[in-house]
Parts: structure tokens; sequence; C-alpha cells
């Protein structure tokens, strides 16, 4: 039975609006969208072949969310369909006491212990569909548990490379319906398994009555099947037509209400132009339904016909039956009724396959994600960090970075042709400030990533006191980092957190946390805050607050120095701070490193490194200097740093404040040196 080419959407062709606005119909780009045409490209035959394996999926998953549950529903649809078939013969023994010859009073007493089966099975049938229907309704939330936290587990557990990877992360895009869709499965699949243990007993039981009447229930089941099915699709793909009318015209009104465009709204007069084409995207989406809700009238009425024909012969082949004595009346009785039930069965369970089809794509998506993550897991265990650590050394390290997840796919020889680092060959001594300074895009960052053990070097090696990264436990190493970047994340949690989280694994110590806030000054920014440590900062949340850059950036300090990490990594961390904050800051980290901390400081600011014990000047992707801050501006040396520094001071030579006189060289360095 191939529905493809009837039930299949055509390209959607987009209303004027969305031709003239999207130039054509707004279509998503994300993978799982391509699930809805694979929908439609599959024969019914197809999925049946498949439904094994996808039944199969989902008991893994149920296996182990509640095996108790699980059982329960197996037990009742199982219990629930050989109740029904002894139904059957029991009725069948009624029918066949009743019409028996002898007096009424005589038959119907005969017949009683073949009624009370009859009770008895509607009963246990009864109990069993309540207990599935109980299964079922435990196992759901739980399924979409053990599957969203399978989900969060393996992306939680992936390299950062995999993060940035543009394939998998369109595939942990689709794959995070996959939770739900498991859920939605559970229930699928237990109509799947009831309507087919139901139909096999009533076929069981037609059978055992006559081997001819087997085919008469699948004539008069096969119209109606089709019909449905045929319905249920042509539904599905008008759905999916109207939902990019109303996509587009969500995308209208959401702009309509926005803050950011409302000022050009206004000023340019968009929103009557806006309203107007948000009209013509919902009256293609009206129009749309309305041709869906005429054409399941006519598929309805197809179908009742067809259903009436098939009917009419099955009737006709057991009035033949009955007319030439090849069946009893009994007999004819119970077979209606095993049609009717096991007709019943077969429709729902085609149209259950085909749903389970259609939630199963996402399903898959989980389960290859699940693959995928296991090959870019980050490894557990490894050779542990030397204990007293002495120096890091990066030696001929090349780096490029993986794809951008929204770039085009780069060649080859073009991503060989920019590394983000090349060749690096650097010292980072223990218990000394080291900084690494160049332009913009040079390299600082990725040197600080490498280092970190976010990304591993293409070629060359970050030596550990002489082990290869690569082979150090990373648990163990990430336990002697601590990191504040320029963008690090602002949690939407209280202040008290948002320093705490610097070491999530152990219990929040308030003094540990009111010293670090010292600190890095952040206690001041708490002193302002309506709750106090208790403030959640986060806008748009009942309570929440919000604070300044340069709060945040207090804060983040706050939260590096909590950590109480070996080694701490500070990338620009005064941009957003003012002159005096900055000073401080500076001279904090500083009284770090005299405590035996090891900085790295990635700055700008050139004359905040003066206190650096070694300096790494990269341009490029490249080291082309090293040295003191005074060996690096000594004639002698090759010139970048100088080059850069001289641009730096230039800039605030040329300033001349009222009532005082243009310095001199010479007393522009007089100044620096203090
Ligand atoms: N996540 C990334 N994906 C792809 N390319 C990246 C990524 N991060 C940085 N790059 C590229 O790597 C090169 C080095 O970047 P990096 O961030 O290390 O420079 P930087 O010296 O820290 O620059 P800045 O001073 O602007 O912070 C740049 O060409 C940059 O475009």
């Amino acid at each position: 039975m191939k529905l493809k080419a009837k039930t299949a959407p055509a390209e959607p062709e987009g209303s004027e609006s969305e031709r003239l606005l999207f130039g054509g119909p707004l279509l998503y780009a994300a993978r799982w969208a391509d699930h809805d045409r694979a929908f439609f490209e599959m024969s019914l035959w197809t999925m049946a072949a498949k439904m094994p394996r996808l039944v199969a999926l989902t008991v893994r998953l149920a296996w182990r969310a509640d095996r108790r549950s699980l059982w329960t529903v197996g037990a009742g649809e199982l219990t629930r369909g050989i109740s029904q078939a002894i139904g059957l013969i029991a009725v069948n023994a009624v029918l066949a006491t009743v019409l028996a010859a002898g007096t009424i009073g005589h038959r119907v007493q005969a017949a009683i212990p073949a009624m009370i089966g009859v009770a008895i099975t509607g009963i246990i049938s009864a109990l069993a569909t309540a207990a599935s229907t109980t299964g079922t309704g435990r196992l759901e939330p739980k399924v979409e548990r053990v599957a969203t936290e399978m989900y969060l587990g393996h992306v939680a557990q992936v390299e950062l490379s995999a993060i940035e990877d543009a394939d998998f992360n369109r595939l942990m895009d689709s794959a995070q319906y996959g939770a739900s869709a498991a859920r939605r499965m559970v229930n699928v699949c237990t109509s799947v398994v009831g309507s087919l243990v139901s139909f096999v007993a009533a076929a069981g039981v037609l059978t055992v009555l006559h081997p001819a009447l087997l085919p008469l229930l699948i004539l008069m089941t096969v119209p109606r099947s089709w019909a449905s099915l045929r319905n249920a699709r042509a539904r599905y793909a008008s759905y999916l037509k109207w939902m990019q009318h109303s996509r587009a015209g969500r995308l209208l009104s959401s702009t309509l209400m926005r803050t950011g465009p409302a000022p050009e709204i206004r000023v340019h007069g968009v929103g009557p132009f806006l309203l107007h084409h948000f009209r013509g995207m919902s009256e293609a989406s009206e129009a749309e339904q309305s041709r869906l809700a005429a054409s399941s009238a006519r598929v309805r009425l197809i179908a009742s016909a067809l259903t009436g024909i098939a009917a009419a012969l099955t009737y006709t082949a057991l009035g033949g039956l009955l007319a030439t004595g090849v069946m009893s009346l009994s007999v004819a009785g119970t077979a209606v009724l095993a049609i009717r039930s096991g007709g019943q069965s077969l429709t729902t369970l085609i149209l259950q396959v085909n749903n389970l089809y259609e939630e199963s794509a996402y399903v898959g998506d989980l389960e290859r994600l699940f693959t995928e993550a296991a090959k870019y897991a980050i490894p557990t265990g490894g050779t542990p960090v030397p204990q007293d650590l002495t120096l890091i050394r990066f030696e001929k390290v090349t780096f490029h970075y993986p794809e951008d997840a929204d770039d085009e796919p780069v060649k080859e020889e073009a991503k060989g042709q920019r590394p983000a680092l090349k060749g690096v060959t650097l010292d980072i001594p223990m218990g000394k400030i080291v900084a690494l300074v160049g332009e913009n895009g040079s390299g600082k960052t990725t040197v600080s990533k490498l280092l970190a053990g976010l990304y591993q070097p293409d070629s060359g090696s970050i030596w550990w006191d002489g082990v290869d990264a690569r082979a150090l436990d990373r648990a163990q190493l990430w336990s002697r980092i601590g990191m504040v970047t320029q963008d690090f994340h602002r949690w939407p949690f209280t202040c008290r957190m948002n320093i705490a989280i610097g070491r999530p694994g152990r219990p929040v110590e308030q003094t540990d946390v009111e010293e670090a806030a010292v600190y890095a000054g952040a206690d001041k920014v708490v002193e302002e805050l309506p709750r106090g440590w208790d403030t959640l900062l986060s806008k748009g949340y009942k309570g929440g607050h919000q604070i300044s850059g340069g709060q945040w950036q207090r804060l983040g300090i706050a939260r590096a120095r909590y950590r109480d990490a070996q080694i701490l990594i500070v990338d620009e961390p005064t941009s957003a701070l003012d002159a005096k904050a900055e000073l401080e800051v500076f001279e904090q980290i500083r009284e770090l490193a005299d405590g035996g901390q090891t900085i790295v400081l990635i700055t700008h600011r050139l004359a905040s490194v003066r206190h650096a014990d070694l300096i790494h000047v990269l341009d490029q992707g490249e080291l082309v200097e090293s040295g003191t801050f005074e060996e690096l501006l000594a004639p002698s040396a090759t010139g970048a740093f100088r080059e850069l520094y001289e641009m730096q001071r230039a800039q605030f030579q040329d300033v001349v404040l009222p009532g005082q006189r243009k310095p001199t060289a010479d007393a522009a360095e007089r100044s620096d040196a203090r």
C-alpha cells in the first residue's frame, strides 16, 4: 500500500505575502523539519517492517525507566487479548445453547455457565485494561525523564569541539524532540501491542469457527483501514501546510510586539504594512484549513461507501455459508461479533503503526545522538596531574577550530590556510604571572583554551611537567584551572550562587563567598542589591534584578577567586571596569601570584602587564616575542611589543589637559616607570 503519490504534500508555494517578504514559504532549516517529508515517502509495508525495531527501542527505554510498570502494561495487554478470545468462545457457547432444540427455559438454563464465562472474561478484560492504563500513565513521564537525562548526560560529556561542530549541532537540535516523542511512543506502542493481541485473538477464534471467516474479516477491514490511514495522512500534510502560514504570521506579530524594532516600526510607519501581510498569511492558513475540512468530508464519504460495499459482500458470503448449511446460526452470530472486534483492532493497529513511525523519526535521532556523542565523549581517567607542577610548555602547537555550526562546510585547503595557532612554542611557569598580548584575533584566547584542556592541538604537544596533556586525567586537569573570561556566564541564579558556582561540587561556604566578594570589590555590589546575597540576578523573573556590566565583571572575578584553582586564566578581566576599579583588580591579581597562584593574563592594556614575570606576544597565530616588560621594550628586542606599546602610549600623550604642557617623550617614559 503506497500512499505517497496522493497524500505527500507538494513543495509548499507560500502566500503572496510570504513570497513578497521572505521570497517564498518560510520553512525551518533545521534537520528535524526533514522528517516531515520523509514521513510521506514511506510505504505502509516499509513501516510495518521497521515496527519491531522501533517497538524494541521504546521497550528498552521503558525497561530502564520502570520495569514494574512495563511488566504491568505487557501483562495487562496480553490478559486483555486472551480474555477477549475466551469471551468470544463463551459467546459462541451461549448462542449455540440458546439456538439449540428444546424449551426456552431449558436452553437459557443450559446457557448460564457460558453466560457466567462471558461476564468473567468481561470483568477480567476491564481490569486488565485498567492495569495497562495505569502502567502506561506511570511509564510515560518516566520514559521522557530517562530519555531527557540520557540526552543531557551525553551532551554534557562531549568535547567542546563537538558542541561547535556543525553536524553534531544539527543532530542535537533534532534529537531534543526525541524525549517527548519517546513519551508518546509508550502510549502508541501500548495501543499497537493491545490492538495486535486483540486482532490475533479475534482472528484465532474466527479460524477455529470456520477457516473461511478470516478472509471475510480482512475484506471488511481493509477499505476502512485504508480510508482512515489516508485521512490521517492528509490531515498531517495539511497541518504542515497551514502551520507554515501561521508560523510566518507569528513572526510578523511577534516583531510588532518586540521593543527592539518598535522605534523603527513607528517612525517609518511599518505597522500597517505588517498588519496587512499578517492578514494575508492568516487568510492563507484559513483557506488551507477549509480545504482540509472539505477533503476530509469527501474521504469519509468514500470510506463509508467502501465499508458498506465490503460489509454487504461479507454478510452475503456469511448468508451463503448459512444457506448452504456449511455454518450454523450460532457460529455465524459469533463470527459477526468477532469480525466487528477484529476489524476494529486491525484499523487501530494500522493507524497506530502510522503514528509509531511518525514519532520514531525523532526517537531515531535520539538514538543516533547517543552513538555520535559516545564517539566525541571526553575521556575519563588518564595520567594523574603531577602533584608539584612546575611548568607547562606548549611545543610547536598548531590548532584549527572546528567548523562553526552556522558556517557552510569549509574546504580542507581553505582550513589549512588559516590555523588559529601555528607552531607555537611557549612556557608557562607555575607561580608566576604570564601575560599573553597581541592584536585582535592573534590567538591569545585560543592559547588559554588549549591550556585549559578545552581543545587538543592538531599537532605539537602541551607538556605538563613532561606529561602530554592529551594523556592527563581531564577531571584532574580541570580541577587545577579557574577561568574568568570577558563573556563568562551570567547565571540566572542568586548573587551568592553566582560566586559559589565557581566550586559547584562543594557545599556553599558563606564566609568564603564573602571573602571572594571583598577581594573582587563585589561586596559593594551586594550592598546595593534589594535582597543582598539572595537577590536573583535575572530580569524578567519576580524579584529578579539586573546589574551593570562592570558589576557583573566583579562577580566574575569573585567567582574565579572562590574557585581557588592553581592556575587562573583571566581574559580581559577589566574591560567593563572604570579606571579606578581596573587598577584595583590588577593589584589584586598580583597579590594572587604572590600567594603562589599562576596567573595567565590576557589583556590589551599593555601598561597593565608591567608586573608580569613573562610576556608572550602573538601575531596571527604565531609567537613573535617573549620576555619581561623591560626586555621587550629594550632596543635589542624584535620590536612587536614595543611598537604596540608605543601606539597605546601615543594615544594618551596626544591628550593635553587645560593648563597642562604637552609631555616630552622622556617625561612620559618616567611616568610609565612609576
Ligand atoms: N570558536 C571559534 N570558532 C572558529 N574560529 C574561532 C573561534 N574562536 C576564535 N576563532 C578564530 O581564531 C583566531 C584566533 O582567535 P582568538 O580568539 O584566539 O584571538 P584573540 O587574540 O584572543 O583575539 P581578541 O583580542 O579579539 O580576543 C581568530 O581568527 C578567530 O576568528
